[in-house]
């Protein structure tokens, strides 16, 4: 086989609760991941070396060197197959870089995908699953997709049941941030108050609103315990989540870390409304209308 490509979905976190700072400076995490339909491609070639190129959107912000997650993937699993191998990485990016999304651990889980098909290691799933939890504390939830509570660093997966498909809009935001430095800024937060930080649970009427697919009732119970974090190091974020409302949004939230914002719409038809109207304020200059959930990492 000479090229291998691999499609991989970005996520939403639609529950994160955050528990205290670890010793190994991770905190322990309720994390209710959501594959979404904005995906990135990585195309493994053969080659001598371990190389990446990166085209479309954002291409200019991402590393290449061996600071991409994709490069340290395929090093990561040439190492574990004993072997020295080479692979010619290509990503096609349509995921917001920095933007709480997890573009690069999708890049990552893509290219664990695509070198042990191109190499012909015939590594099964649960192998592949282990480098990614190495990789990141994202990365495997972008090999499995669809939708899952992460514990422990959001790397420790159970699947979870949706009665139907959610419609949503990503508002991107002009530069990122980073996920280390938002975590910092939430424990900032927190040192300022004496309030005692719970244990993370899984909440209940959330799982329910999954299960029934029942995008109103979803709406009202988005949660992310990092998004006065988040809205502290960028202010402006609290102006875009007020649009979306104000534009009808079910929920309106900040992914992950952000600095995207993501709107619940009540159907396909009116995510594109949303995102129509959003695109023409001046929060954000790109809008983009996806549903989820979808599968994650999967060779087309
Ligand atoms: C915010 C989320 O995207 C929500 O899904 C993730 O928790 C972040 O996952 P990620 O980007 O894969 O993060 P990693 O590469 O594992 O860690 C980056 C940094 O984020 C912080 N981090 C990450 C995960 C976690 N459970 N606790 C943390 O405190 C740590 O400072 C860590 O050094
Ligand atoms: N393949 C990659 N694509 C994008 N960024 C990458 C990649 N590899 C490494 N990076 C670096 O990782 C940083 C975070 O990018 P990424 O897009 O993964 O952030 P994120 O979506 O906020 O992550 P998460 O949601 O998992 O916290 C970028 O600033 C970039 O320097």
């Amino acid at each position: 086989m000479s090229s291998v490509t691999v499609r991989v979905p970005a996520k939403v976190n639609v529950q994160l609760s955050v528990g205290p700072l670890r010793e190994d400076g991770y905190h322990d995490l309720v994390n209710v991941f959501h594959a979404v339909s904005i995906f990135d491609e990585v195309v493994a070639k053969e080659s001598e070396s371990i190389t990446v190129t990166v085209e479309g959107n954002w291409a200019d912000r991402v590393p290449l060197d061996d600071e991409n997650l994709a490069i340290q993937a395929a090093r990561a699993l040439a190492k574990h197959a004993g072997r020295t191998y080479g692979v010619a990485l290509v990503i096609k990016k349509a995921i917001p870089v920095a933007g709480g999304m997890a573009g690069g651990s999708a890049d990552a889980a893509g290219a664990l995908v695509a070198c042990n098909e191109l190499w012909g290691l015939g590594l099964p799933f649960e192998d592949l699953m282990e480098i990614a939890g190495d990789l990141g504390s994202d990365v495997p939830f972008s090999m499995l997709g669809g939708t899952a509570v992460g514990i422990g660093r959001g790397e420790q997966l159970s699947e979870l049941p949706t009665g139907g498909q959610f419609h949503w809009v990503f508002a991107v935001a002009e530069g990122g941030l980073s996920t280390a430095t938002v975590y910092a800024e939430c424990d900032r937060l927190r040192a300022a108050t004496s309030a005692e930080i719970p244990w993370p649970q899984l909440s209940d009427p959330l799982l329910e609103a999954l299960g029934s697919g029942d995008a109103r009732k979803l709406g009202a119970y988005l949660t992310n315990d990092l998004q006065p974090a988040a809205l502290k190091l960028r202010p402006q974020l609290a102006h875009t989540l007020e649009a979306g409302r104000e534009h009808g949004a079910l929920g309106a939230i900040v992914s992950g870390s952000g600095p995207t914002c993501a709107f619940l719409a009540t159907d396909a038809a009116h995510a594109d409304q949303l995102a129509t109207a959003l695109s023409t304020t001046n929060v954000t200059r790109t809008a983009i209308p996806a549903h989820g959930p979808v599968p994650g990492a999967v060779v087309v």
